[in-house]
């Protein structure tokens, strides 16, 4: 921590100045001070850098021998959007001052300087990137607008995931977190982030099931202007984006075979190409890939690569369905419904006792995420100050009385049902999607919404 509180963040920095003196004093100040450096002597040099690493802070020497470090500070945003430049130079004026700015600079230090001057403005950079993640993070959270995660269990089994989850945080390995659909991986794999040395960097999740194979491998590796149709600038891609934090990779047992081979390369030697681009990039990450398929069947069915699996599966955790943590129903119901009351204004204060008894015979096979819709639906039909079991609308077992079609209720909710009784009686996915004649993206998006 330094003296305002705030803990100490190590930037990369890139150092552009001909003089060898000025990147060799540059070099040891801010080294000294914990950052990373990376000192050139040219634009030519500087851009291929850029390329190659995510820097967070470029020092640019207004005159490079022959060349304007004012083009090179246009062309490094271009690269590198999220970097902040400054500008060093013996030639100060107001006009180049004024120059700089409008070209992006965030800050301007006329030569000669003193290590103070320099620490000073990697400080207030520390300060404006921080701030940056912090608010990315918020609006984040604000999007999902989603009741605080839950990390404590009664469950033996939840505890022991739990405590498992937050030792290997520490650690750089690589995470494989299993568990049905709803369970809490994705929620679970951030949590793991922000306990994890990578939580002032950023957090990225891929849905591997949502995008085309195409789609899928610019998304995770980005691509070169003028790749294809409609690559209309270089775009950097979420690998590059989470640079020093940490990757979710979501129902990582659809990530195509084409898209596996090139991953196994980033996890092996950390380097990757964008798509249509030749430039070899290094990648420093933490990536987590969470599954409800059983790999060892899609490697045997020759779906999943072996080589990969085994990269992935340095550390695994399983999170155990709903229906075997009981303990945690009531609690996690309650927590919920408190949410849900306050987030739509309403008086319900807890469930009837009959109520209760159905959460914790109910199945849920959508787990948590199950769990949550009910509540919020019943906060929203409960007239009372209890929810009862008419405001749950779960079906207990067989013998709950079955929708028909031209029964009057709304569409959503005969096709959940069809949805529902088509994936109980076929044997996977890829059979359901044919029954259903939906494409296996639709249908995981209809999985998600009714929490199947
Ligand atoms: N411990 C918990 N506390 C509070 N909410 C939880 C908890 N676990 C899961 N949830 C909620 O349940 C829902 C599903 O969680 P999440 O998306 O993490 O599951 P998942 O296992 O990743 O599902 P899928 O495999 O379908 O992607 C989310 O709305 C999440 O907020």
């Amino acid at each position: 921590m330094d003296e305002t509180g705030s803990e100490q963040t190590s930037l990369l920095i890139l150092v552009v100045d001909d003089e060898p003196n000025i990147r060799k004093t540059l070099t040891i100040s801010l080294e000294a001070e914990g950052h990373r450096v990376a000192a050139v002597s040219n634009s030519r040099d500087a851009l291929m850098e850029a390329r190659r690493r995510h820097f967070d802070l470029a020092l640019i020497d207004l005159r490079l021998g022959a060349e304007s470090g004012m083009e090179l500070i246009t062309a490094l945003h271009a690269s590198c959007p999220w970097m902040k430049s400054a500008v060093i130079t013996a030639y100060a004026s107001i006009d180049s001052a004024v120059e700089a700015m409008r070209r992006g600079a965030f800050d301007y230090l006329p030569k000669p300087f003193t290590h103070d001057q320099v620490a000073l403005l990697v400080r207030k950079v520390v300060e404006v990137r921080t701030l940056e993640q912090k608010i990315e993070a918020l609006q984040e959270v604000l999007r999902q607008a989603a009741p605080e995660a839950d990390f404590t269990s009664g469950s033996p089994s939840m505890q022991h995931t739990l405590a498992m989850a937050r030792q290997v945080a520490a650690s750089e390995a690589t995470i494989l977190l299993r568990g049905e659909s709803g369970t809490g991986k994705t929620i679970l794999a951030r949590a793991i982030h922000t306990w994890s040395p990578r939580a002032s960097k950023p957090f990225g999740t891929v849905s591997c099931p949502s995008l085309s194979a195409e789609l899928l491998e610019s998304e995770l590796f980005g691509h070169v202007k003028g790749a294809f149709t409609g690559a209309v600038r270089d775009t950097p891609g979420r690998i590059a984006a989470c640079e020093g934090g940490t990757l979710l990779l979501d129902e990582i047992g659809d990530l195509p075979l084409s898209v596996q081979a090139k991953l196994l390369r980033v996890l092996q030697e950390k380097t990757y190409e964008r798509v249509g681009g030749l430039e070899t990039r290094k990648a420093d990450l933490r990536i987590i890939a969470a599954t409800n398929m059983d790999l060892e069947s899609a490697m045997k069915a020759g779906r999943f690569r072996e080589d990969l699996f085994y990269r992935l599966d340095v550390v695994e955790i399983n999170i155990p369905p709903l229906r075997e943590r009981r303990e945690d129903i009531l609690p996690l119901a309650e927590r919920l419904l408190a949410f849900f009351a306050g987030q739509n204004h309403r008086r319900v204060l807890g469930f009837t006792e009959e109520a209760g008894e159905v959460l914790l015979r109910y199945r849920w096979p959508g787990n948590v995420r199950e769990l949550r819709n009910a509540v919020e639906r019943a906060v929203l039909l409960c007239n009372g100050e209890r929810v009862g079991v008419e405001c749950l609308q779960l079906r207990l077992g067989p013998g709950e009385p079955s929708l028909s079609l031209g029964d009057l209720v709304s569409l959503e909710r005969i096709e959940e049902a069809h949805i529902r009784r088509v994936l109980a009686v076929t044997k996977s996915i890829e059979e359901a999607c044919r029954v259903l004649d939906m494409d296996s993206v639709t249908l995981w998006r209809r999985r998600k919404k009714y929490g199947i």
